[in-house]
């Protein structure tokens, strides 16, 4: 247990294996980056997870968020509403911005009467003027950070998934973004960070998950988790 805090999200045992086909061939790869990790994701804890490029990150944030399920062992979601904020999953690249937030709200369970009543402060928080009606295939990775930062903000989930996207675009906007997400942790959101800054990690996180050869090779408070990570890495 941590402390009276509930348990909004639990993984217990799970394993996660991708196949994919070779081309030209009747083999295919199978691989297994995720295979037993349990841990609870405790409602109003902000978790970072860190590990090595491949470790399974991002993986683990899919699991959290339900867009995959695991080949083995159990994700259990206690009833919450989650929204995953990356550059790589989401966005139909022929859609306008506009478009895009609304399909993500919709996707959040939002009615689309409450979506369209936040559009306009999106569009403010993402600074995005005219691109906002334009397709999202014409838009930068800052860009595109800014709108999955404004939608995530305005659009209010239960737990908010963010794959990576502090770590990109100016350092202004990420001031800014950095400002909101820790109104966000202060006030008691759930928030689960994937960052490859272990500074970020500590800076914006109580606790962190530290994935290793697809376990969990350690799981607490945020500054002892860093520490040995960063041990790790020397
Ligand atoms: N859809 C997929 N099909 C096949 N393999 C995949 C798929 N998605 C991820 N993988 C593989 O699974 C492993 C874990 O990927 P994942 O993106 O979760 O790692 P990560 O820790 O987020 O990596 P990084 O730090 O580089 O972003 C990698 O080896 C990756 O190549």
């Amino acid at each position: 247990m941590s402390g009276s805090k509930k348990p909004a999200i639990s993984l217990n045992n799970v394993r996660v294996t991708y196949r994919s086909g070779i081309p030209f061939t009747r083999t295919t790869n199978v691989y297994s980056p995720l295979k037993d990790i349990s841990f609870e994701l405790y409602e109003g804890d902000s978790l970072g997870v860190l590990g090595r490029n491949g470790a399974g990150k991002s993986t683990l944030l899919r699991l959290l968020n339900g867009i995959i399920k695991p080949d083995g062992g159990k994700v259990i979601n206690h009833g919450h509403r989650t929204a995953l904020l990356s550059l790589t999953v989401g966005y139909d690249q022929n859609l306008s911005g506009r478009q895009n937030a609304v399909i993500s709200g919709m996707m959040m369970g939002l009615k689309k009467h409450f979506i369209v009543s936040k559009l306009d402060e999106i569009n403010e928080f993402a600074e995005l003027k005219e691109f906002f009606d334009q397709p999202v295939k014409n838009y930068s990775t800052g860009m595109k950070q800014r709108l999955g930062m404004a939608v995530a903000i305005h659009l209010k989930s239960d737990i908010l998934l963010i794959d990576e996207i502090l770590a990109v675009g100016d350092s202004r906007f990420r001031r800014k973004s950095e400002a909101v997400m820790r109104e966000k942790i202060t006030s008691g959101d759930t928030v689960v960070l994937v960052s490859h800054s272990a500074e970020t990690v500590k800076r914006l996180c109580n606790k962190a998950i530290w994935i290793e050869g697809g376990v969990v090779a350690q799981y607490g408070d945020s500054k002892d988790v860093v520490a040995c990570y960063e041990e790790s890495q020397k």
